[in-house]
């Protein structure tokens, strides 16, 4: 929530979505669900240039300013120098997604999964290889995931593990884990994943009491919104100093920015990432991948 009232957000060009399109139609209904006091929303497109003239100088300044071929995004605040973030439009993703180095297993196990209920949850292919970059920056050895459903990204972080490393897979999903393990095994991983089925915090508890604290390297948070906060002070007993938790969904869709949205799952990964913000035991950086992964290195 920190830049939410400071922030402009500016749509750019041949892709705008239909929502944008919406807000071209009928930004005076639309527009205050994006404003707070001090923001401002703009849309810019060519074709829409004249339709927006009736809204003000200020976003028609900005429009002969810029000339992108992709979406952007500017900062509203002057001291972040008009600095220009890509937002990215499906087209951009596609070509995201055609520079990630997929493994063929993953690849074997994101078809198989994107069939069955609730395969949205599965972390993208891009957060996969993040995940397993940072394992391997890491050194790491012991790993903790906290939410498997398929074994998507615990795959993709046991196949970057050495031989000797291991994976504690927190889930409490029978049918889901059935798939996982067939994927170590095919991977020929299983050596490396624990799987622990049942409840992710009576599991991580066990840990703690059978002397583990400070012995993991690497933890990913991705099971239930509401029990995050559990969750990162589980793991923050249990990750080494100069370890990493790595924490999914920390963007909710965008719902953790409007100030409409107020269900129990956004406010409470709204009030962790604002906790989060303050924490000093953790180095941080929130990272607008997927649905958003926040990184924090214990100090
Ligand atoms: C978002 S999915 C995980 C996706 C997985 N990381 C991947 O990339 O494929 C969340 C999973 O957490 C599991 N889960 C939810 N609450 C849990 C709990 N209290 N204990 C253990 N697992 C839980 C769900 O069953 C679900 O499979």
């Amino acid at each position: 929530m920190a830049n939410t009232t400071n922030s402009m957000v500016l749509y750019h060009g041949s892709m705008l979505t239909h929502a944008h399109k919406c807000c071209l139609l009928r930004p005076a209904r639309l527009l205050p669900r994006f404003h707070s006091s001090s923001a401002t929303l703009a849309v810019k497109s060519r074709a829409s240039h004249g339709s927006l003239a009736k809204w003000g100088h200020k976003w028609k300044r900005q429009f002969v300013r810029t000339c992108s071929t992709s979406d952007f995004v500017i900062a509203n605040d002057e001291k972040y120098g008009n600095k220009q973030v890509v937002s990215l439009s499906p087209r951009l993703y596609d070509y995201v997604l055609k520079n990630v180095r997929e493994p063929e297993i993953l690849r074997q196990l994101r078809e198989e999964t994107a069939s069955m209920r609730g395969s949205q949850m599965q972390v993208a292919p891009d957060q996969a290889q993040l995940l397993a970059i940072l394992v391997q920056i890491l050194g790491a050895e012991r790993c903790i995931e906290v939410g498997v459903y398929t074994g998507y990204s615990s795959l993709a972080i046991a196949l970057v593990l050495p031989e000797s490393g291991c994976l504690v897979a927190c889930e409490r999903d029978a049918k889901s884990l059935e798939v996982a393990k067939k994927y170590y095994h095919l991977a020929g991983v299983s050596h490396k994943v624990d799987v622990k089925f049942g409840l992710a915090a009576d599991t991580l508890q066990s840990l703690i009491l059978d002397g583990e604290a400070g012995s993991y390297d690497f933890a990913f948070i991705d099971a239930d919104k509401r029990m995050t906060q559990k969750y990162f002070e589980l793991l923050l007993q249990l990750v080494r100093v100069g370890g990493l938790i790595v924490i999914d969904n920390v963007l909710w869709h965008g719902k953790v920015a409007d100030p409409l949205v107020n269900d129990p799952k956004t406010i409470s990964i709204r009030d962790f990432n604002q906790q989060l913000v303050e924490d000093k035991r953790v180095n941080i950086s929130m990272v607008p991948i997927g649905d958003g992964m926040t990184i924090c290195r214990k100090r």
